[in-house]
């Protein structure tokens, strides 16, 4: 018998890892677009997950963009058949008429067709392909946009999406890993031309940047930048549970929040519930900036009189009688 090439080993522990945890006895479900990772998380899935007991279907989304999609859809989707996942879905998603770029509406309605599919047959997990190497480019690009703690802590490697559980098992699998297994398994992968293209900022870092820092400091670095992202994860989400806490102390009964319980609140934690209170009053997180909470912070560390401050969906927050109090959109104050 031929030994198993150590890639594929890697991949398939990195699964088994993922999945032996999970409490909920039902599929998991592998979102595939062909492409060398996805297509190696499949193949391995499909290898791990009966061995746990547990079945494994596929999902693989036509986003309609490129010339052959549907044939390549309908290639995943044989496969992974012969490979004996099931169910195994195609699902085509019309992204034309929406807003943000052709590449931010293919995402967001893959991500909603994901879920839509995950959900419907009660799969205990939804699985992606993201490698450490992705992992990498995020922490490299929150860097350069200067993001705070939660956009360096990178992608986790399980959170819910909806009533989806979105697991990440190659977040330590590099890529050349998962080419490496596709190859030795006999797969032929996709290659996806955006990728590749210099017009998207994550395709120049991958082309550009990375391999530049790698040859200035070596190989380890694209492990240590995932490594920061785990290491910023953890303190992060003590944060984050501290703001969840200290937010329910400083509500005010009719829904606003005490200036004086705010003021008390180290920064860290004081900047975390303005956040999620901003977003609980319907701001959108995407569209919600470092600017957004500043304003609401200055209303109550640097108040010197001023007027209401402006969060995403026209919605403004105003200090009033010792609480942050929110206005409705419209609202004549
Ligand atoms: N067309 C598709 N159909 C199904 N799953 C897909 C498709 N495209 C991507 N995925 C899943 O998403 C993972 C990440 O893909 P990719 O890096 O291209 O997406 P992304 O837009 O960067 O995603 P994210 O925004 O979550 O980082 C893949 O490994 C795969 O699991």
């Amino acid at each position: 018998m031929a030994a198993l090439a150590p890639p594929v080993a890697a991949i398939r522990r990195a699964i088994r890892h993922a999945l032996i945890e999970l409490p909920d006895p039902g599929p998991v479900l592998v979102a595939c677009s062909g492409g060398a990772d996805s297509l190696a998380l499949a193949a391995a899935t499909a290898f791990v997950a009966p061995r746990l007991g547990r079945s494994a279907g596929l999902v693989t989304v036509d986003h309609g963009l490129q010339e052959g999609s549907a044939q390549r859809a309908a290639a995943v989707a044989d496969w992974a058949r012969a490979t004996g996942l099931a169910p195994v879905e195609v699902v085509r998603v019309d992204v034309s008429g929406r807003p943000g770029g052709p590449e931010a509406a293919a995402r967001q309605a893959r991500y909603r067709a994901l879920t839509e599919v995950a959900g419907g047959l009660g799969a205990a997990a939804l699985l992606t392909g993201h490698t450490r190497d992705d992992q990498a480019e995020t922490v490299l690009l929150a860097l350069a946009r200067g993001a705070g703690p939660r956009g360096l802590a990178g992608m986790p490697a399980r959170r819910w999406l909806g009533a989806a559980l979105l697991l990440r098992p190659l977040l330590e699998v590099s890529r050349e890993q998962t080419r490496a297994a596709c190859t030795a398994l006999g797969l032929d992968p996709w290659v996806d031309p955006h990728n590749a293209d210099p017009a998207y900022a994550r395709a120049r870092v991958r082309a550009e940047v990375l391999p530049a820092l790698v040859r200035a400091l070596g190989p380890a670095v694209v492990d240590n930048l995932a490594r920061t992202a785990r290491l910023v994860a953890v303190d992060t989400a003590a944060l984050d549970e501290q703001a969840s806490t200290a937010l329910d102390g400083v509500r005010h009964p009719d829904g606003g929040l005490s200036v004086g319980g705010l003021a008390a609140l180290v920064p860290a934690v004081r900047g975390r519930v303005l956040h999620a209170w901003a977003r609980e009053l319907g701001a959108r997180p995407a569209a919600l900036s470092h600017r957004h909470v500043g304003a609401l912070e200055a209303l109550v560390t640097g108040w010197r009189g001023q007027g209401a401050a402006h969060l995403p969906g026209g919605l403004r927050v105003l200090r009033r009688a010792g609480r942050l109090t929110a206005i409705d959109p419209g609202a004549q104050v």
